[in-house]
């Protein structure tokens, strides 16, 4: 029936995955988004990397850029430790409410808060709406044009403090060469590219790991 892909992917989580088990989320989402319909998750090569990006910084405040359908927002949430939130911003409302429906299923909606709205309205709002004082770990997977701007909104707002780590997906394909340019001449950043795969395929893709040097 799932008019959308965001629908169906939501269908192969309630078919194939067991409630409260997060892992069983995003291996369904993977499956589906390898053996049935391409999807722009972050998948399950590049996951790995998010993984020990994720377990190194250990993040008690997480910012994602791009929830879509949840995928990486799970995959993030599964790895944090007790009382540790992820803030997750998409602008699109079809896409939010699979996102949600896919966080509850996983059981990891108790530190997920998923605002629905652009990134670029939201980023300012941050600090007021949510008391937070700057970012640990910032996910980047929106659209790629914005990674620039968002970063130096991020700067600006005082968002990120000495050793925030940004991850960004994609940053070969698409790809976002402004971004590795800001971010690799930049003397306010230590950057580091993981290279990888685009999900569910053999082309490259990869990741870029920045942290803010204050
Ligand atoms: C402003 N603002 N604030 C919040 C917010 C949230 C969104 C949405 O979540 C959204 C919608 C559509 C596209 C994206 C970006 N993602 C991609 O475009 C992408 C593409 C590919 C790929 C690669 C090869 C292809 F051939 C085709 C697509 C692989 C990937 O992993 C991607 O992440 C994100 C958008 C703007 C937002
Ligand atoms: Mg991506």
């Amino acid at each position: 029936t799932g008019s959308t892909q965001p629908q169906r992917m939501l269908e192969a989580v309630q078919k194939n995955a067991t409630k409260g088990d997060p892992e069983s989320v995003f291996s369904a989402i993977d499956y589906y988004g390898r053996h049935k319909e391409w999807a722009m998750n972050v998948g399950d090569e590049k996951g790995l990397i998010l993984d020990s990006v994720l377990t190194e910084v250990n993040p008690s405040i997480a910012l994602e850029l791009g929830t879509y359908c949840g995928y990486s927002t799970v995959r993030i949430a599964r790895l944090l430790s007790p009382g540790s939130k992820l803030i997750t911003v998409e602008f699109n409302p079809a896409f939010a409410a699979v996102a949600r429906q896919i966080i509850a299923y996983a059981g990891v909606q108790d530190k997920v808060t998923l605002v629905e709205g652009p990134s670029g309205d939201l980023i300012p709002k941050m600090k007021e709406r949510f008391g937070i004082k700057s970012f640990d770990f910032v996910f980047l997977d929106h659209w790629k044009d914005r990674y620039v701007p968002d970063t130096k909104l991020l700067e600006d707002c005082g968002l990120l403090r000495k050793g925030t780590v940004l991850l960004a997906d994609n940053v070969i394909c698409p790809g976002a060469p402004e971004y590795l340019k800001y971010v690799r001449n930049s003397p306010r950043y230590e950057s580091r590219y993981f290279k990888s795969n685009l999900e569910y395929s053999k082309v490259e893709d990869g990741l870029e790991k920045s942290v803010f040097l204050g």
